[in-house]
């Protein structure tokens, strides 16, 4: 399959495109200068195109992770606002590795969804990608880049297997920060247009680089929402007379909203930066008394993997990827506890508790396929692993049944 694909790209680009369902479908297409097209027909566009349809494709090359990330957000912000021009479909451009989106129009003609798009996209246009698409030869689909000048293009050979969700590679550099500097970093260059981005590096600023953990257990408790999180570590707070604490952290929590709103890069690298926060916490506290901790990295990992992985639970990276890996300079617990619920219950519990539900919640109860993904992904987490706890009896035997897993676990 990757060999095949390596070769129609030494004349093509590969395209990946987010269908309905969140799979994907890939497709390639011949540069327009191309001497010989590709005898593969795009299986999205040609019957479109056939119709009399129209097509563009817009993407944001990303060298610059922060202004590309900003630019794809803004683009999908423009493209949302603009009615007429067809709902924008996430698009993966696999060479280079780009992402953006597909406009298909059925019923309008390229001139036409060209004439939309020229005032909307020409602030942009110098930082984008644009091509638009032809049918030629009853079968064929062309790709035609703005602004092309006729000339052959050298497209280089890549491999590429798309066997492998595009947004795979990119999950260490965009979403899963390996380390602290990281995530430091790309704040660092949000300074400029996110003034709070300087308030939480100012907190971190002021926190030990590398703690370590005192004597006393640090227990954490994950799991998605309404599973009993709140419940469970109040309880475990009290009847080990332990200091609770909270990741993202309550000094940069008035924060939260602000980056829960901007694109994932900048997202993930706020609730990163929060567990190493939480971590010197964690190390001062644990040297005077148990610590538990509602939520800490197993969640960053998790919640943002599942977003950027559309599609089914066969898209997410192999087991022991990288990205399941606990970060080598991160305060590491003693032990990981994973309440599990199932979605009936956990619906149950959501209604009768009543209150706002946040962006993220309403998308686990609409999208069982997200929520599948990150109970999925907490179960992948390695070193240390989460351990699962049957969050379903009630409130009394959950705690029990935790208290047991930590004297077994925590020699306390
Ligand atoms: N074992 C249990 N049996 C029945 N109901 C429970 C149990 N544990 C918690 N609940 C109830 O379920 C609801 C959700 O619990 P809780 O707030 O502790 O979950 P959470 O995981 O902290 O949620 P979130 O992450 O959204 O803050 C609450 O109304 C709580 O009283
Ligand atoms: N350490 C953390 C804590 C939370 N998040 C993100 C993941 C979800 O988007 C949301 C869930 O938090 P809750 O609604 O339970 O307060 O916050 C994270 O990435 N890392």
């Amino acid at each position: 399959m990757a060999a095949s694909y390596s070769r129609l790209l030494a004349e093509d680009s590969l395209l990946a495109v987010e269908a309905d369902d969140g799979d994907l479908l890939y497709f390639s297409c011949s540069p327009a200068s191309c001497a010989a097209p590709s005898r593969r027909p795009p299986p999205l566009l040609l019957p479109l195109l056939a119709g009399g349809g129209s097509a563009h494709s817009l993407t944001v090359p990303c060298s610059e992770r922060v202004p590309a990330a900003q630019l794809h957000a803004a683009l999908r912000r423009a493209l949302d606002a603009e009615r007429g021009l067809g709902r924008p479909l996430p698009l993966f451009s696999l060479q280079p590795r780009e992402r953006g989106f597909l406009l298909l129009q059925p019923g309008r003609s390229k001139a036409a969804q060209e004439r939309r798009l020229r005032p909307l996209l020409a602030a942009h246009l110098p930082y984008l990608r644009v091509c638009g698409y032809e049918l030629s030869c009853g079968d064929r689909v062309w790709q035609c880049p703005w602004g092309a000048d006729g000339a052959r293009r050298l497209v280089q050979k890549a491999e590429v297997d798309p066997a492998v969700h595009p947004a795979v590679s990119t999950l260490r550099r965009e979403a899963v920060f390996g380390c602290w500097k990281e995530a430091q970093r790309v704040l660092r260059e949000c300074i400029p247009f996110i003034p709070e981005a300087r308030g939480v590096l100012e907190l971190w600023d002021k926190c030990p680089k590398y703690p370590q953990k005192g004597n006393f257990p640090v227990i954490v408790v994950e799991g998605l929402d309404a599973t009993g999180k709140t419940t469970l570590t109040q309880s475990l707070k009290e009847s080990m007379r332990a200091v609770l604490l909270k990741s993202p952290p309550a000094c940069i929590n008035q924060w939260r909203k602000i980056f829960d709103n901007e694109p994932t890069l900048i997202r993930r690298a706020f609730y990163a930066l929060g567990n190493y926060i939480v971590a010197s916490e964690i190390a001062a506290q644990s040297t005077k008394s148990p610590v538990i901790v509602d939520r800490y990295w197993h969640s960053t990992a998790a919640y943002a993997i599942a977003t950027e992985i559309s599609g089914g639970l066969h898209n997410l990276p192999v087991h022991h990827h990288e990205v399941y890996q606990w970060p080598e300079d991160l305060l590491k617990p003693d032990l990981v506890v994973l309440l599990t619920l199932s979605h009936e219950e956990r619906v149950r519990r959501l209604q009768s508790r009543g209150i706002e539900k946040t962006k993220e919640e309403a998308e686990l109860e609409m999208n069982v396929r997200f929520r599948e993904k990150v109970e999925e992904l907490y179960k992948r987490m390695e070193n240390p692993g989460c351990i699962p706890v049957d969050a379903s009896p009630p409130r009394e035997a959950v705690i029990e049944n935790v208290l047991h897993l930590i004297e077994n676990h925590c020699l306390i």
